[in-house]
């Protein structure tokens, strides 16, 4: 069993990554200081179909529990559906001694952790990750609900109690949302660790259909990556925004696009791909950009921005972006892998950067 340590403000919370992690539930949540009368545990479809049952069971052993599973997929993460969980919450007399549970993955991380946030002005919860991106979702304390007009627009940031990982329940988890999670992964090593990002290219095999030792290493890594950088600023007023490398345009994509049409991961990937690019432009980077295109396209994602998306409509919802202050977009770039830093641009200029990015896809 791995543990690793969330520094947030005053407080710390443990991610434990292992088989039994949930074994530890009573005594963490002992040790926290946070013995629930009772417990909400929100899921979605197909996370209750897989493993709702046997998790619920293992709930019941601490307090009684209620559950609540909303719609499979980005959609979930919408006002609709944070409502309808407040309302379940009030009919089932949860209150300020009960604690909500999330079991999925980002999408009912995000969404269970801002009802988690705002019910009651805020009571317990912790997260069960099901997926591999949320190795990253999970930790940190980020939850929100989208917006049409943009990705995560609505939130707070709140931090779980502890964060329990079984990665036995990535057995089920569909190709391409192993790819999805691996976007993050990938992620997290170029913005911190090249020798991570070395171990990661040196086999295709590690990243396409990684074996359980791989993702045990990978979720670890990319943990500790995380809660480094959160524990070092948990409300994003300078270092957390490294975390958003390849999000600005991939927010901009899959709200384009329509939430749910692309995987959070595919987007990143699509904007880390934009932002190397960029780093080598603008800052001479020696990224090799060209041999990460060719990496991604063999990993499965998709290279070139969604021909529909005029980068007229991108650069709209880039301009919306949390990042964005005094009417210019930061990006965050790399000075070299393991290096980031924050390049801010005029709408227009980035936008025909955008526009010569596109061009040189279709050469
Ligand atoms: N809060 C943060 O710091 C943070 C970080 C990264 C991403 N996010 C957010 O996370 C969301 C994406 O999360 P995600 O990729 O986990 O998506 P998701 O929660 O929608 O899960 C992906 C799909 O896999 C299914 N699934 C989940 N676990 C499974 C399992 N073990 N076996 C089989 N199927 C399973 C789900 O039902 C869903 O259909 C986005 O909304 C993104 O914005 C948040
Ligand atoms: O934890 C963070 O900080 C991140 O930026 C992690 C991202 O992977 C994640 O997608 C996050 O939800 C993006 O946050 P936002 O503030 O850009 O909405
Ligand atoms: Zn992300």
């Amino acid at each position: 069993m791995e543990s690793v340590m969330v520094a947030a403000g005053e407080l710390s919370y443990p991610v434990l990554i292992g088989n039994q992690a949930l074994e530890l539930l009573d005594k963490v949540l002992a040790d926290g200081g946070t013995v629930p009368e009772k417990i909400l545990l929100i899921t979605d479809d197909t996370v209750h179909r897989l493993y709702g049952k046997q998790v619920k069971e293992r709930l019941e052993k601490i307090s009684p529990v209620a559950m609540f599973a909303v719609q499979s997929g980005e959609e979930a993460k919408s006002f609709e559906q944070y409502y309808a969980i407040l309302t379940y919450a009030l009919e089932k007399g949860l209150d300020r001694k009960s604690m909500i549970a999330a079991l999925g993955g980002g999408v009912v991380g995000d969404l269970a952790g801002f009802a988690a946030a705002t019910f009651m002005r805020g009571i317990p919860f912790i997260q069960i990750p099901t997926t591999l991106l949320a190795h990253d979702s999970a930790v940190g304390g980020k939850t929100a609900i989208n917006h049409p007009k943009g990705k995560n627009m609505i939130g707070a940031f709140y931090q779980p109690k502890a964060v329990f990982f079984d990665p036995q329940f990535l057995e089920s988890l569909p190709a391409e949302e192993m790819r999805s999670g691996m976007a993050e992964v990938i992620k997290h090593a170029m913005i911190a660790d090249a020798s991570f990002l070395s171990w990661l290219q040196k086999d295709l095999s590690a990243v396409v259909n990684p074996n359980a030792d791989q993702l045990a290493t990978m979720i670890k890594e990319g943990i500790k990556i995380k809660a480094g950088i959160v524990s070092q600023d948990e409300k994003e007023t300078g270092v957390r925004a490294y975390l958003n490398f390849g999000h600005t345009l991939g927010h901009a994509i899959e709200a384009a696009l329509g939430y749910g049409r692309i995987t959070h991961g595919d987007a990143v990937a699509a904007g880390m791909l934009f932002a190397s690019w960029l780093s080598e432009k603008e800052l001479n980077a020696d990224l090799s950009a060209g041999e990460l295109k060719d990496w991604f396209k063999e990993i499965g994602f998709p290279v070139a921005v969604p021909e529909e998306l005029s980068s007229e409509e991108l650069m709209n919802f880039m301009l919306s972006d949390k990042k964005t202050a005094s009417g210019k977009v930061n990006m965050v770039l790399l000075k070299e892998i393991g290096t980031p830093v924050i390049h801010s641009y005029l709408p227009e200029r980035l936008q025909d950067l955008l526009e010569e990015f596109r061009k040189e896809e279709i050469v």
